[in-house]
């Protein structure tokens, strides 16, 4: 090769130097256009495939934004947008993090781009506990993500599957109904009821009862769990540092891990061990540990599952519906209390549909319009993932006229639009009614209104999520008057984490308004 080159030169230089003197001013002045050109050129594709990044706040070198990072993230971004507009831009270390703003903007994201910005990321902490990222959550896009979603969307949350195992919800509704019963009078925190309730309601959807599970200890374990994931790592603000673990988090992870690894496989031994004739069968068969190890069972590539995505699954679907739900029933309970007018009508409308001689279930749900307003009211205003889960884009592209690099977080401000004075009417208002009156949905691909997220990332869990939060709230409401002690004072307060929970819990006294006991039973 080298060869060639020297050739090619012997060559250029003898005809330059000889036969071709005479043209030599004109070839300099071609070089010359010739390289003018291609500079320009160079320069306009450079400007046109690379935009800017967007606008945001001044960084300091190497650590970027991080020590001017205020931890109520939902409001610190919005504040931000009304400096930078719709899309801004942060380092937090080695890593970009852009903040969306806009309906607009958000369409592009999860919608016209959804394809490259359905990705994620798994964070340090997450590598080795869902064996490399073999959950939903934190799974990157790929034909393996495709086919898991879809048997969790198709199989395990379809309505078949969500009405078998209605009468495990309703069992744990009861339940809750009849502790609240033996307080009557006195004072309640809802937020440690309805949080015991929904652990209950979701250990028993997913694996039915296990009088062996200590769910004192389980709650303890999810908690210290939630904390380790929420807590911000090195080792994914400097990848480069990862390897050292230097705040421990990736060992602390591995450990909680595997002690919930550990209780799935001993649940899914004996489930195992029970054999296929009998009553035990027959009271297993409705939960999502059976549906799942069918699924693992099943042996056929596309529509099966190994048992190491089974435990990851189960972990993923555990920790997204155990704080989830509670948090919205209880912020919605809390509105309510706030307006007692909504209340009236909210209990005008199941006296109406359930009627006192009754208990509220599943099967109501359909007419009780006013109620399914206002739980989209409260999650319009206290979205429980006020900033969705962080979208990686899978390749660089662009948005609203900037450069999105590959590989950054992009988070959706759902909250900051959701109460845009731009967008909706007196936003900051408690408004059911604004749901009667029009026909805005979770699923319309309507970028002002996006609890659920939208597009290929979108929660999987909603259906159950619905269900759930308009039973709990029902039967709150439909069992009990509720009031308020002399010395409370409600507020609105919220603090960010991994879900956006009240700052201070809702104590709240019950009184019994069904006419008969067995309704409490
Ligand atoms: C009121 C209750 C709930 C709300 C408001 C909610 C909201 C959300 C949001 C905003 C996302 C992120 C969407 C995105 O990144 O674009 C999400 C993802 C997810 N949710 Fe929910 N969720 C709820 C309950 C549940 C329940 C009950 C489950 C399952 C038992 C569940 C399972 C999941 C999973 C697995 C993901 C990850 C989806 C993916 O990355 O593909 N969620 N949820």
């Amino acid at each position: 090769m080298s060869n060639l080159y020297d050739k090619l030169a012997i060559l250029a230089y003898e005809g330059w130097s000889s036969d071709c003197h005479a043209l030599a001013p004109l070839m300099a002045t071609g070089l010359a256009i010739f390289c003018c050109a291609w500079w320009l050129w160079r320069g306009m594709k450079f400007t046109k495939i690379n935009p800017p990044l967007p606008p945001g706040p001044l960084g300091l070198p190497i650590i970027g934004n991080l020590p001017f990072i205020q931890p109520q993230l939902h409001r610190y971004f919005s504040d931000l947008s009304r400096i930078y507009g719709p899309i801004i831009k942060l380092r937090m270390g080695r890593m970009i993090v852009i903040v969306i703003n806009s309906p607009s903007l958000a369409n592009e994201v999860l919608k016209v781009q959804d394809a490259i910005f359905a990705n994620r990321d798994i964070p340090a902490a997450a590598v080795v506990g869902t064996f490399g990222g073999l959950n939903i959550a934190w799974r990157p896009k790929s034909p393996g993500y495709n086919r898991l979603r879809k048997l969790v969307v198709c199989e395990i949350m379809s309505k078949q599957s969500l009405d078998a195992c209605y009468v495990l919800r309703r069992r744990e509704v009861r339940r809750m109904v009849t502790e609240i019963h033996g307080k009557v009078g006195s004072l309640v925190n809802i937020d440690e009821q309805l949080s015991a309730t929904a652990l209950r309601l979701m250990t028993s959807t997913l694996w039915g009862d296990d009088p062996s599970q200590d769910l004192i200890e389980l709650r303890k374990r999810l908690d210290e769990f939630i904390i380790t994931f929420a807590t911000p790592n090195v080792s994914d603000l400097f990848p480069i540092l990862a390897p050292f673990d230097l705040q421990g988090i990736e060992s602390k992870a591995k450990e909680q891990l595997s002690w919930f690894y550990g209780i799935f496989e001993s649940m899914i031994k004996k489930r195992r061990n029970i054999g296929d004739d009998g009553k035990e069968k027959e009271k297993i068969s409705k939960d999502f540990m059976q549906q799942l190890l069918e699924l693992h069972q099943r042996g056929d590539d596309n529509s099966s599952l190994s048992l190491n995505e089974v435990k990851a699954l189960l972990l993923d679907l555990m920790v997204a519906g155990t704080d989830t739900i509670p948090t919205t029933v209880e912020w919605t309970m809390t509105e309510l209390l706030l307006h007692p007018d909504k209340m009236t009508k909210l209990i005008e409308e199941l006296n109406m549909v359930v009627g006192n001689q009754n208990t509220m279930e599943e099967s109501y749900i359909p007419q009780l319009v006013y109620l399914d307003a206002v739980i989209k009211e409260t999650l319009r205003l206290h979205p429980v993932a006020p900033l969705l889960l962080p979208h990686v884009p899978s390749e660089t592209t662009i948005i609203g006229g900037y450069t999105i690099p590959k590989g950054c977080r992009v988070f959706i401000n759902a909250w900051a639009m959701q109460r845009d004075l731009e967008l909706w009417d007196d936003p900051l208002r408690f408004q059911p009614e604004r749901f009667l009156a029009t026909d805005i949905n979770y699923r319309d691909n309507n970028f002002r209104y996006l609890p659920f997220g939208s597009g290929r990332r979108m929660c999987v869990g909603i259906s159950m999520a619905k269900k759930m939060a308009a039973l709990l709230v029902g039967s709150l409401v439909h069992s009990f008057e509720w009031r308020l002690s002399e010395e409370t004072k409600l507020n609105l307060e919220d603090k960010f984490g991994l879900v956006l929970k009240k700052t201070k819990s809702l104590v709240a006294i019950p009184i019994a308004r069904l006419p008969n006991l067995e309704q409490y039973k």
